[in-house]
């Protein structure tokens, strides 16, 4: 049996640098990868999906670019768009390879579990560790409907090894992924029905980011089927056949199985090892992320953390902080994330349902993008920017912007959040027009109650009577 200082199992956004910083510090560091190196980010996820839609985005805008009086005729190279996108995603994985390499970490390409003992062992290695760091991720959930199995369905694991664009699409899901992707093949010219299960599409976000979201799908092209569920599943001739709950069916060359995901939690012998799980197999962690074994930590989506690689990286910022003696915890950070449609939706703390719900006397004030110079320069006019503030504090709470480019733009009012600042702040501060940013303070504006008087002593110099 080897020893080692620390064994990190899965090569996920934080096991990664966590991994090469201890290595580089000179301490022995196994890590443990059964698939690809650099996890479902680089792989599967974040890399070649943000890739992919730059080609889709630069179609649909150059189509949108006709209410301009710009008229383009769009011809997608399919093949190209995705070789560019299988590309980055190999310099991206090969980069991560170097990194581990350079830092000295002992890489086993195989599946690890834990022994009862509390060492960690995977293909013909095992080793004893006095700290052992979970980073095992997520992967597709994937629903029993009658039919599915067995069938080339596609998910994210292999989405990105497309050759063909496919005439039809069928995407079962209208999360995340669903609406990212979906939107990605539908502008790049795949007909394309979403099945949702409820009645609106991101549902986990406010009703208003649905509406939205429904509308520039719609404008896209794109088939939205609310309500129903797939009882059946066919495939004959290369042709997916969907009977659905309303008695409807629906035909496509492609189907996108995308409704969430399940924890890489299985193969871990954990429980056996004394590392809990909850009720949907994620790893029990304190405040610290310490499971219920002593030595072993855990970090990202396998244990439970909002399902995002910035979280995933900054858990192990926190995790190198705690072993070094720091007192961090998990859960005192300000939460932004985004989602790659267009229009985005970039996000940030909490909405005001959230925030009533903890009791906080909140209040939110909206701004529609067609009130926004910029947006109505640019054409980009579909959307909103919501501001949520604690109407006792005056701090601002969260936000919710719907439009152009947001995902970068909510970065200001993540900054000012994580900075505790008040919505007047934000109103005191002189943007440049015209922009988006500009809107901000607008939007901050909305908070003072009627005009703003003038004050009493105007031109306390100047006789009125003159
Ligand atoms: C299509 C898609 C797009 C996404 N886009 C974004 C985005 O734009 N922005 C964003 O912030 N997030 C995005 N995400 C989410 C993001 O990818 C994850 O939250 C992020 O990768 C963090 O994951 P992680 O570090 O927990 O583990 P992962 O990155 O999932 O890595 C876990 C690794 O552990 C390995 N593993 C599992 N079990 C074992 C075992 N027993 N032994 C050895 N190895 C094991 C796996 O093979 C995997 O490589 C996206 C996800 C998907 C699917
Ligand atoms: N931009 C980003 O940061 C980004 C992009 C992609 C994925 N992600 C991460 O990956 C996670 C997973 O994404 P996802 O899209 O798979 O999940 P999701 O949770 O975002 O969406 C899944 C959708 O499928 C629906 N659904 C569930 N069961 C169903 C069924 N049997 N039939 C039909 N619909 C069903 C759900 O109601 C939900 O709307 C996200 O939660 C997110 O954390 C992030």
């Amino acid at each position: 049996m080897e020893t080692a200082d620390l064994v990190v199992i899965g090569s996920g956004q934080g096991g990664i640098p966590l991994a090469a910083d201890f290595a580089k510090a000179g301490r022995t560091v196994v890590l443990f990868e059964r698939d690809a190196l650099g996890g479902s980010c680089i792989n599967y996820g974040c890399t070649p999906s943000k890739a992919f839609l730059a080609a889709a985005h630069a179609a649909g805008r150059a189509r949108q670019s006709a209410k301009l009086g710009i008229h383009t005729q769009v011809q997608v190279d399919f093949p190209v768009v995705m070789e560019r996108v299988r590309g980055i995603r190999d310099r991206f994985n090969q980069g991560i390879q170097q990194k581990l390499e350079g830092a000295g970490v002992h890489v086993v390409c195989a599946e690890a579990s834990l022994t009862e003992e509390g060492a960690v062992t995977g293909g013909a290695v095992t080793v004893q560790a006095p700290l052992v760091v979970i980073n095992t991720g997520t992967s597709s959930l994937i629903p029993e409907i009658p039919g599915l199995a067995g069938t080339p369905y596609l998910t994210n694991r292999n989405f990105f090894d497309l050759k063909e664009l496919p005439k039809r699409l069928l995407v079962i899901g209208a999360g995340y992924i669903g609406l990212e992707l979906g939107q990605g093949l539908a502008r790049l010219g795949s007909e394309t029905h979403l099945i949702i299960r409820g009645d609106r599409v991101l549902a986990q976000e406010e009703p208003e980011v649905s509406d939205t979201l429904a509308e520039a799908l719609h404008q896209d092209g794109i088939f939205l089927h609310f309500k129903v569920d797939v009882e059946q599943v066919r495939y004959a001739n290369e042709v997916f056949t969907l009977t659905l709950s309303n008695g409807e069916t629906l035909e496509g060359e492609a189907l996108m199985v995308v409704i969430g995901r399940k924890p890489n939690t299985t193969a871990l012998n954990a429980t056996a090892a004394g590392v809990e799980l909850d009720g949907k197999g994620f790893i029990k962690i304190n405040d610290q992320f310490q499971t219920t074994r002593e030595g072993v930590y855990a970090i990202g989506d396998a244990a439970g953390q909002p399902a995002f690689t910035h979280v995933s990286w900054e858990d192990y910022r926190r995790l190198k902080a705690i072993l070094c003696g720091e007192q961090r915890t998990r859960s005192d950070r300000v939460l932004g994330y985004a989602v790659y449609t267009e229009p985005q939706v970039g996000r940030v703390g909490m909405t005001l349902e959230q925030a009533q719900m903890q009791g906080i006397n909140a209040r939110a004030v909206t701004l529609p993008m067609a009130h926004i110079a910029r947006a109505i320069e640019w054409g980009h006019d579909l959307g909103f920017y919501r501001l949520v503030i604690d109407r006792d504090t005056d701090q601002i709470l969260g936000a919710t912007l719907v439009g152009y480019e947001t995902a970068e733009l909510v970065h200001v009012l993540l900054a000012l959040m994580e900075a505790g600042a008040t919505w007047q702040l934000l109103e005191r501060s002189v943007h440049i027009h015209p922009t988006y940013g500009e809107a901000l303070p607008s939007l901050a504006r909305l908070l003072i109650e009627g005009e703003m008087p003038l004050c009493p002593n105007l031109y306390p110099n100047l006789s009125m009577e003159a």
